[in-house]
Order: structure tokens, then C-alpha cells, then sequence
């Protein structure tokens, strides 16, 4: 083995007087440390808690994936949202984890993913009558629309066909407003002893309760119905090896865990891939040919992913300019060492996944798009975990092919239906919080396609 080599640090100064920055844009300060001090270095959130940061793919993968153990998910998926979400599969470590990983992994398989294609198609159109009767009166910021049109095909998804709308908007609003919650308490944890005493915390806690009891009376009734086809019906069949099923609470905590894990992230990657598209009309040309070629009328269902090649590539690549999740951290539960980097136990290790998929080592001109870059058999000839943007590891997403069919769904229909464009004026970049979302929100304007006149004889 060879002598370990320390990380080159940013100094605890530095990093105070940078924490305001840090703040306001997180990606443009790591970039600058990783510029000068390279693929792996030290820092201190908020000048005080240190942290590795890397985009080394040997580093990546060592946590993420060959030693996975050793590197449990961070105090802001455990303990704060552990704390609205109960228990389920962001917010356990362990043979917990792994247990129901592998139960509600069979809601995600091609079978389920085939029935579930129906439910999801009928929920984007109802979310695309609102939609439609929005973009009418003038440009819409298409952030909130993408979260509804996300949100209510993962809510119909997992609760079924039946789930009424405004059972949908009431959990959604919840889940916003105490996602917002939870991160306001990781950023200013000094405010929480006020959030006690001034009622902040009770009120977001009421509202989960409220939530919660909608969802429930959903699982109760389904107990006493005949079987479906959506995901709480994989929930419910769900045997452990001793023959028991889950119980209705943590029925209800994996659902509401997989809302909150499956609508931002496809919603963000959404709204990011319609602001790229705008600027490249050979590209949107050469996706609805596609379109057209293998589906004709036809809506897209799990069968079609594979035929559906260049718009893939599109997706891939607008997920390697704005990974939704652009870092995902972890805490070291023992000593360890890559190569001859040490990792003490106890490090939190922030895996830097924008970086890694800006970095020029890996990326001919990174902030470029091409989606020529994921050309079929092009992830053979590549660096393994340099792009990443599901994750890797047993704990990769669960939901990527479901994800990965919800946008090329949501994707033909509005690419086969409207012409769309960004009114100029706006200045558009990302805010890195939890999720890399568009910092301003993005207005676009959309005019539906009207189709050529056939000529009757
Ligand atoms: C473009 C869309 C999506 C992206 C980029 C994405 C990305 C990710 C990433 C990076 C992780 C790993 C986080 C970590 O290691 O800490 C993850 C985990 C997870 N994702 Fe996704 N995701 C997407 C969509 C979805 C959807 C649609 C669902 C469900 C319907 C979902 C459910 C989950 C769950 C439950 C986990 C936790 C898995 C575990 O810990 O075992 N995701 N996702």
C-alpha cells in the first residue's frame, strides 16, 4: 500500500468568508476549488463542518458502490426528514433498508412498468387540458407546471386511477411547503429552538398529519377492494420471508417517501430539457421525426424507451449539463482509504456529481451540448462513474426507468403538440438547493401545432 497523501484543504477561513457564496451558489464556489485544488479536496460547510468533496470516479465508486456500507446517507435524509417522513427507503440504513429496497424494487420491474403506463398517459392528459387552458393566455413559468403534470402522474401512479385531484393538490401542497421546511432548518439550524416555541414546526407537522390521513383512508379502502395495478398494490402484496406484509403506516411512509424522492427530479429535469430544446430546433426536429417514426399516433408505453434512441441521448445529455440531484453526500461509519486517500470515520464525503459531469477530463467542451456524447455504446468506451445522475450502487434510484419513461412520455406529447419558445429578457441559471432547480423559474411561450390540411378528393 502506498503512504496516504493528505487532501489539499481550503482553510476554515476561507470557507467562512466563502459560506455566504456557498450559499447564494454552491456549484460556482466547489468549481473554483476544484480548479485549484483538484478532484478531491477538503472544506467547511459554513466554515465550521468539514467535508471531502470529490469527482474522483475511483473515489465515487469506492462509496457509492464497492464499499456502500461504510457510507450512510446523511442527517438530512435520516434525521429531518426521517422526522416528517417516518420510516421507508430514503431515511433507512442497513437490513431495513435492504429488505423493503428489495420488495417495492418489483414496482418498478418492465411488467409493472407496462401496466403502469396506462394509468400514467391518462393522468398527463388530464394534466394537459389544465395545462393547455394556462399556455392560451400568454407565456407561464413552466417550473410549476412540470411539478403538477410530475406530481399527479406519481400520485395516480402509486394511489391508482381513482385519486381525486384535489386529494393530489393537498398532498402536493404539503409536501412543497414542508420539503421547504426541512431545508430551512438544515440552513439555519440556530433558528430551530424558534421554529419550536413560535409554532413553525407543529403547523408543518399538522399538515403531514392531514395528508397522511387522506392517504391512509386510500390504503383502508383498497384493503376491501379487488386488486389493481399501481404501485400500493405492490405495497400491499409485498410478503417478508415469514409470510407478513407491511403494515398500512409503513404503506403510507414508503408512498409518501417515493412522492417526494419521484416529482421533483423528473419535474426539474423536465423544465431543463424544454429551455435546452428551445435553442435547438435541429434537435427538436430530429426528436419528433423520431416520435413520429416509432410511434406515429401512439403514445409512448414502457416497450417503446428502447426504440426511442436519439431522444434518450437527449434526456442523458440534458441530465449531465443539470443533474436534478447535484451532489449526493454521505457520512464515512469507519476509517477508510482509496488508493492512498485516507477517509477518517465520521468524514461527511460529498460526491460531487455536477462536477463530474463539467469536468473537462472527462467532457470534450463540458458545457456544450451534444447528445452525439451518449450515442449508443458510448457508456462502454467512458470512465465508469463519471456520469452518474441516478445515483450508483445498491443505492442508485429506484425509480430511474420509470423516470426515464414519464419524461419521454411527457416529452412527445408536448414536443408533438406545441411549437414553444423563450420570450427573451429572463435571466435563467440554476440554484443548487436540495435539487438543481431553475433559479428565477423559466417563462415560455407555446403556440399548438397545427396539423398539415389533407386534401380530400
Ligand atoms: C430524472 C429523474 C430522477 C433522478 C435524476 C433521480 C436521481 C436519484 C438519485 C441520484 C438517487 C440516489 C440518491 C443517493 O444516493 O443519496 C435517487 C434515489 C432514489 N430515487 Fe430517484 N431520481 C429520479 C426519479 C425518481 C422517480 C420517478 C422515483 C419514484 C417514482 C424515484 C425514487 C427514488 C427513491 C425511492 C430513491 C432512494 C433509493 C434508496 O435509497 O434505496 N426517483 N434518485
Amino acid at each position: 500500500m502506498n503512504t496516504p497523501t493528505s487532501i489539499p484543504a481550503v482553510s476554515r477561513f476561507r470557507s467562512f468568508a466563502d459560506s455566504r457564496a456557498m450559499f447564494q451558489n454552491p456549484l460556482q464556489i466547489l468549481s473554483k476549488y476544484h480548479d485549484t485544488l483538484g478532484d478531491t479536496f477538503r472544506f467547511y460547510l459554513g466554515g465550521l463542518k468539514e467535508a471531502i468533496v470529490t469527482i474522483d470516479p475511483a473515489i465515487v465508486q469506492h462509496v457509492l458502490k464497492t464499499n456502500h456500507e461504510n457510507y450512510e446517507k446523511s442527517d438530512i435524509q435520516v434525521k429531518r426528514m426521517g422526522h416528517f417522513l417516518g420510516k421507508g427507503l430514503l431515511t433507512t440504513h442497513g437490513e431495513a433498508w435492504k429488505t423493503q429496497r428489495r420488495l417495492i424494487q418489483k414496482g418498478f420491474s418492465p411488467k409493472q412498468l407496462d401496466a403502469l403506463s396506462t394509468i400514467m398517459q391518462d393522468s398527463l392528459t388530464d394534466s394537459l387540458r389544465i395545462f393547455d387552458s394556462h399556455i392560451q393566455k400568454g407565456p407561464v413559468d413552466i417550473y410549476p407546471h412540470m411539478m403538477e403534470i410530475t406530481f399527479s402522474m406519481v400520485a395516480r401512479s402509486l394511489f391508482g386511477a381513482r385519486l381525486k385531484a384535489e386529494d393530489i393538490s393537498l398532498v402536493s401542497d404539503t409536501i412543497c411547503t414542508v420539503q421547504e421546511f426541512i431545508v430551512k432548518q438544515t440552513l439555519q439550524p440556530y433558528l430551530n429552538p424558534w421554529f419550536e416555541v413560535s409554532g413553525e414546526l407543529r403547523k408543518h407537522e399538522e399538515m403531514r398529519v392531514r395528508a397522511d390521513a387522506v392517504l391512509m383512508s386510500y390504503i383502508k379502502k383498497r384493503r376491501d377492494e379487488p386488486p389493481s395495478d399501481d404501485l400500493l398494490q405492490t405495497l400491499m402484496d409485498a410478503r417478508y420471508t415469514d409470510g407478513e406484509g407491511m403494515s398500512d403506516e409503513l404503506i403510507l411512509s414508503e408512498s409518501m417517501q417515493l412522492l417526494v424522492a419521484g416529482h421533483e427530479t423528473s419535474s426539474n429535469s423536465l423544465s431543463w430539457l424544454l429551455y435546452l430544446l428551445s435553442s435547438r430546433p435541429d434537435v427538436l426536429e430530429q426528436m419528433r421525426q423520431e416520435f413520429d417514426s416509432v410511434l406515429g399516433d401512439r403514445q409512448v408505453s414502457h416497450g417503446d424507451v428502447p426504440k426511442l434512441e436519439y431522444s434518450t441521448q437527449v434526456v442523458q445529455e440534458s441530465l449531465r449539463l443539470y443533474p436534478p440531484f447535484w451532489m449526493i453526500d454521505r457520512i464515512a461509519v469507519a476509517d477508510d482509504r482509496v488508493g492512498d486517500t485516507v477517509i477518517p470515520a465520521g468524514s461527511t464525503v460529498i460526491v460531487y456529481v455536477y462536477g463530474a459531469h463539467h469536468a473537462s477530463a472527462h467532457w470534450q467542451k463540458p458545457e456544450e451540448f451534444d447528445a452525439e456524447r451518449f450515442v449508443k455504446g458510448s457508456d462502454k468506451l467512458r470512465t465508469p462513474f463519471t456520469y452518474f445522475p441516478f445515483g450508483g450502487g445498491p443505492r442508485g434510484c429506484i425509480g430511474l426507468h420509470y423516470a426515464m419513461l414519464q419524461i419521454l412520455m411527457i416529452l412527445k406529447e408536448l414536443l408533438t403538440k406545441y411549437d414553444f419558445e423563450v420570450p427573451p429578457g429572463q435571466t435563467i441559471e440554476p440554484r443548487a438547493m436540495v435539487i438543481l432547480r431553475p433559479k428565477h423559474g423559466i417563462r415560455m411561450s407555446f403556440n399548438g401545432i397545427t396539423e398539415p390540411a389533407t386534401c380530400v378528393a
